[in-house]
């Protein structure tokens, strides 16, 4: 296996660091040595296959697990020595449904941002600004169960912006969802990037949601094989396509594109 380094210059301090992060589950090692940068402002694809450690390294940052080897900052600070700063400056939305079913999506939203010291009044100003903006401000008192897979999506993702952080994880967001609530969500979130200058880092298995001028991860069984820019990262394998560059690091013969729900 190869690996190609395409970064170009990276200001300071990044959004996000990880620098020689390993991870084992008992004897099983799943990240091994993972570094990488992602600068402010920019939309990040963290690609890999299913079981590369996306999930792992999501759970890592978010500092549902310490990290025992590494280092992880986010803007600057060390999410093991400064955990409460640096998940101030993270939103994130998980790949399994997190949403309570029972609760309207004001209470789940509100609940949320009480938890994040947002007054009533504030609160309730920027979830109807979100949910607007997310196409979703006519559902604001029905009940989560009533939604769809996509527009249960659209309401963790407004959770997880509640709190207007300056980095947004989300963690293979479209599984499970048809094209069109694919293609809507990932053109949402593009958008944030342009308009809001939020700094996205984007996991996916599917190559059709990479583009040319994006920033790429490749993970693949834990190791970090390619990072920089997409069309970098492709002209160093001489492929002509992410998906080639992916085949010819990872030694997969091929990889899912996602024309329907994955
Ligand atoms: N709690 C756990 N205990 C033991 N092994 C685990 C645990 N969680 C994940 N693994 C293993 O760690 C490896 C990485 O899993 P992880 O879920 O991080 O990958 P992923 O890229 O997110 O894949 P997926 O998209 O399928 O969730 C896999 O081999 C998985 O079986």
């Amino acid at each position: 296996m190869q690996h190609v380094k395409a970064n170009d210059a990276v200001s300071l301090p990044a959004a996000l660091d990880v620098s020689a992060v390993n991870h084992s589950y008992g004897q099983k090692q799943v990240l091994s040595d993972v570094s990488f940068s992602i600068a402010p402002g920019r939309f990040t694809v963290l690609l890999g296959l299913n079981g590369a450690g996306k999930t792992t390294l999501f759970s890592l940052i978010s500092h549902l697990y310490n990290t025992r080897r590494g280092a992880i900052r986010i803007f600057g600070h060390d999410i093991s020595r400064e955990p409460g700063e640096a998940l101030r400056l993270l939103g994130i939305v998980f790949q399994a449904r997190t949403l309570d079913l029972d609760l309207s999506v004001y209470q789940n939203l509100s609940y949320h941002a009480s938890l994040h010291g947002i007054g009533r009044r504030e609160a309730v100003s920027r979830i109807k600004t979100l949910l607007d903006q997310i196409g979703m401000s006519d559902r604001l008192y029905d009940k989560a169960r009533s939604l769809s897979g996509g527009q249960m999506r659209r309401v963790e993702i407004v959770r997880a912006l509640l709190h207007r952080p300056p980095l947004l994880l989300l963690d293979e967001a479209t599984v499970g969802l048809d094209i069109q609530s694919r293609a809507e969500i990932l053109a949402t979130i593009r958008q944030l990037v342009v308009t809001d200058g939020i700094s996205v880092f984007w996991a996916t298995h599917l190559i059709d949601e990479v583009e040319d001028s994006d920033h790429v991860v490749i993970l693949h069984k834990g190791k970090v094989l390619a990072d920089g820019r997409v069309d970098d990262v492709v002209q160093s394998c001489g492929a002509n396509s992410i998906g080639e560059a992916f085949a010819t690091l990872s030694g997969v013969a091929s990889v899912p594109a996602g024309g329907g729900s994955q």
